[in-house]
Parts: structure tokens; sequence; C-alpha cells
């Protein structure tokens, strides 16, 4: 279900005609997501994806939006925000933050090999070269002052166990990003969530990343960990897999090769990522979103990734 707010026909041709984009074919909701509204817009100039924003406020969004537009002008596959008439590309559809893209081509790979591994490796390198010029500024919103925020309210929801391992490892990444090898990581415009499901491809062509509501200035670093994390594992143990782990980062460092800084924080940041979805995966599962009809995702599964990656750290 992610269709939280219903756009009617007459909204959507308002739009369209605001838009440029031609005459309504048809509006259908999409089921995936839980986040926002989003709807595939087809018109008789294309097939669009409308999304209206939930949560984000019209002051977060610009980056977002913005982001896509200069990765998608840069050559990175990318959905590509449409503007109105005045050049804005923030548009305001049922009281909602709203924004229209393309429509990628493709589907999510859902078990990936080798190719696929390689295939987002190689275009995530490109992604942050071709973020480096990009002007705005607004820092990744789950990053580790959330992560200082967020773990004492779900610590009263966890068991002992949980709980030992949540603070010993919040403590261990106060003390990383302190360090001068932390200092010393190359930052930009990451995307911070690209998952199995926010990548898009045609066989084993990439067609796209997408979902970028999470992105902000960050490590390069953090967003290959999350990478690695989602795509080299075994997600039924949460156990590394090393293939598809090295397909993936010979990929990108063919593209940027690491810097010594990064070669040495790697497992620290494997050790972040994992961290970073458990707690917001706790936070979702304990103190879900009212009126929300979602089945959250399984926090316990981050928890396994964690202990594999304290137990067995994975250097590059
Ligand atoms: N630009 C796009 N091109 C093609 N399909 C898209 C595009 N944007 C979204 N979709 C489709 O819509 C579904 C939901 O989108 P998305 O993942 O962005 O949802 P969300 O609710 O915003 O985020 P989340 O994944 O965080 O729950 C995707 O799984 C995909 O099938
Ligand atoms: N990728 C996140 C969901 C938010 O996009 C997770 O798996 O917890």
């Amino acid at each position: 279900m992610a269709v939280f707010t219903e756009v009617s026909n007459t909204e959507a041709r308002e739009l369209l005609r605001r838009l440029q984009l031609g005459e309504l074919v048809e509006l259908r909701g999409i089921e995936g997501g839980i986040e926002n509204t989003n709807y595939f817009l087809t018109s008789d100039q294309g097939e669009f994806v409308l999304t209206l924003f939930e949560r984000l406020t019209a002051a977060q969004l610009p980056f977002y939006l913005y982001l896509m537009k200069h990765l998608a002008h840069g050559g990175v596959p990318v959905p590509d925000p449409r503007a109105d008439k005045n050049g804005d590309i923030l548009h305001t559809v049922c009281g909602k933050p709203a924004a229209v893209v393309n429509k990628l081509r493709g589907k999510s790979q859902l078990a990936p090999q080798g190719v696929h591994c390689a295939a987002v490796g190689t275009m995530l390198a490109r992604m942050h070269l071709a973020g480096r010029d990009f002007e705005r500024r607004q820092p990744n919103l789950r990053g580790l002052p959330w992560w200082n925020e967020t773990v004492p309210v779900v610590l009263p929801h966890i068991g002992e166990a949980q709980s030992a391992l949540l603070r010993a490892e919040l403590a261990y990444q106060n003390h990383v990003a302190a360090s001068s090898a932390y200092a010393a990581l190359p930052c930009g415009p990451v995307h911070a969530d690209l998952f199995r499901d926010n990548v898009m491809f045609e066989g084993e062509e990439l067609t796209g990343f997408f979902d970028f509501y999470f992105a902000g200035v960050d490590t390069w670093l953090f967003d290959l960990a999350v990478c690695l994390n989602d795509w080299c594992i075994d997600l039924p143990t949460g156990a590394h897999d090393a293939e598809r782990a090295t397909r993936m980062l010979d990929a990108y460092q063919a593209v940027r090769p690491l810097t010594a800084a990064e070669r040495e924080l790697l497992p620290a940041m494997l050790r972040a990522g994992a961290l970073r979805f458990w707690i917001s995966r706790l936070w979702d599962f304990y103190l879900p979103r009212e009126a929300s009809m979602l089945k959250p995702h399984d926090p316990t599964h981050f928890e396994r990734v964690l202990r594999h990656r304290v137990a067995h750290p994975v250097h590059a």
C-alpha cells in the first residue's frame, strides 16, 4: 500500500497541463514503497511517476530533486524531475509537495549475481564523481546525530543482548567519527539507501537508480558500505558474500580507487551501514507512524548483519 493520498484524474490532467506534458492517458497507483504516495502517470507524451511526499517537507525536498536533476544531466541514469513553465520542479498536488519524474525502464533485480553487483559498483562510483560539483548541501538526515537521538528511544523496547550490542556499536561509531582517518574520508552527495529495490535493471543492463529521499552529504564510503550490506550478503543469514562483494568493489575502484583512509575504515563503515538500518527498522517497528497500514521491515535482519560485520571484518 503506497497510496496514502488519492489523486483524481482531474487533478492529474491539471498537473500535466501545468508541466506541458500532454494529455492524460492513465493514472495508476503504485503498490510498492512505504514512504510516499506514488502513481504511474501516462500521457500522450510518455510515462512518468508522480510522487506526493508524505513526510518530507518543502524545505528538505529541493536538495533531493535538484540532486536528481544534476545527476541526470551528468549522465547518471536517475529520474529527472520535470519543471513547470516557471522552472519550478517542486509542485503542490492535493495540498502536498509533489514531483513528476520520468519512469525508468526495467525492474528490480532481487536475486543479484556478480554481474549486477559490478554494474551497481560502476554506477555508484560514477554517481559519486558526478555529484562533486553539486552545490546544494544537506546532511544525511539518518546519520550519526540521528542515531544518537534515536537509540535511547528504542532501547526500552529491546532485550538485554540487543541493548548491549546497540550501545556498544553506537559508542564505537562515535569514536570512529572522531578519528583522523574518518576526517580524511572523501565526502559528497550520497544516495544512502541504494538497496536492491532502488535500482532498475533490464537483463544485465542497469537502467537507473531511484528513491533519492534519504540522500544527503556524507562519506562516499558509507554509501558503498550500504550497497555491500544489501547486494553482497546472503539475505537469510546476513553473511558476507565474498564473490559478489569483490565484483562490486573492483568495479567501483575501476572508476574511483579507494583512498588509504577508505581502505582502513571499510570494516567500520560496513558496521555503520548495518547499525543505521538496524536503528531505523527498530524505530519503525516499535514507534510506528500513526495510521500507517504498513508492515515494517524486520529489524533482526540488520542485527544479524551487524554481528557478522563485527565478528568477520571485511577488507578492500
Ligand atoms: N522513476 C521511477 N521509474 C520507475 N518506477 C518507479 C520510479 N519511482 C518509483 N517507481 C516504482 O514505485 C515503487 C515505489 O517507489 P519508492 O521505492 O520510491 O517508494 P517510497 O515509498 O518512496 O520509498 P521506500 O522504498 O523508501 O519505501 C518502486 O518500487 C518502483 O516500482
Ligand atoms: N531500505 C530501507 C527502507 C527505507 O527505504 C530498509 O530496508 O530498511
